[in-house]
């Protein structure tokens, strides 16, 4: 299968009062169609700008960014957000608190016609569980429930890559773990191409198929959860994938077939 999303040696600076400081350097990353990817990395090393590179906030220092074979960035060019049909979703959901579930769900199809929109509603409430739910407001559901509404807000407009900004990390650690899986399941049934960014690492070997280990800037390996496990390309690798959450986690996606 060929690649996806493509960045292709991209380097990310911000300007400062103290002049240009370097964020990214040199990333080179591909991920298929249906793909589920992963940026892990300790707080500041870069993920965020990544995906706003990607949603196209961030201009280009070197390299490109492509998806589906159209170039999405490059150095002096980029395309409008708001014409990537990328699709975000971020730790703390930004559902409206003044709109019930369906509205939240329904808020990118205002140009839909009225049946397919409510078609499509009906579509991602059954998909993320969350029938009997739709007249609520934000304040009236768990964390896990706000973060389904927010999943299904960014799949209804059928993105063609949705990203995904520590989308768990507001919530308990149980809740977090079998959300991860959730999310998986959700993205692999409907074949969605997914880039995630978080800090923990459980997370990212419960939902991603492929995950970039960063240090300072750079991914110091991308690779499969099997991969990284089994063969870590340094010892920084090896330290950062703790075994034992690993080790639990995949049990749980073997136990479930989930994982190969
Ligand atoms: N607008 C900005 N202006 C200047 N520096 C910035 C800006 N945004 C982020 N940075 C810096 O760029 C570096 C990377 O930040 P980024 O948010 O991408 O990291 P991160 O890996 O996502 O961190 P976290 O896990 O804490 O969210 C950090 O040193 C941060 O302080």
């Amino acid at each position: 299968m060929s690649d996806f999303l493509e960045l292709d040696r991209i380097s990310l600076s911000y300007n400062t009062p103290d002049g240009l400081v370097p964020v990214v350097q040199s990333l080179q990353l591909a991920l298929n169609k249906g793909g589920i990817g992963c940026l892990l990395g300790a707080s500041g090393c870069g993920k965020t700008t990544i995906l706003r590179a990607i949603a196209g906030f961030e201009p280009l220092r070197e390299g490109s960014i492509s998806l589906g074979g159209c170039c999405l960035s490059e150095v002096g060019r980029q395309l409008a957000p708001e014409r990537r049909n990328v699709g975000m979703m971020f730790q703390d959901y930004a559902l409206f608190p003044h709109l019930t579930v369906e509205k939240n769900i329904a808020f990118g199809l205002r140009k839909w016609d009225k049946a397919r929109r409510t078609q499509r509603v009906s579509e991602l409430l059954a998909l993320t569980g969350l029938e009997g739910t739709e007249r609520r407001y934000p304040h009236e559901l768990s964390g896990g429930q706000q973060q389904r509404v927010a999943l299904a807000r960014a799949l209804a407009p059928e993105p063609d890559l949705l990203l995904l900004d520590e989308p768990f990390s507001n919530l308990d650690v149980d809740t977090r773990e079998r959300l991860a899986f959730e999310v998986r399941d959700i993205l692999k049934s409907t074949g969605h191409t997914a880039m995630l960014v978080t800090h923990n690492q459980a997370e990212a070997f419960a939902i991603a198929d492929r995950i970039g280990v960063m240090q300072q800037g750079k991914i110091v390996q991308w690779d499969t959860p099997h991969g990284l496990h089994q063969h870590p390309v340094n010892d920084f690798v090896a330290d950062f994938i703790k075994r034992e959450t690993l080790m639990s986690l995949r049990a749980q996606a073997y136990l479930r077939g989930e994982v190969v």
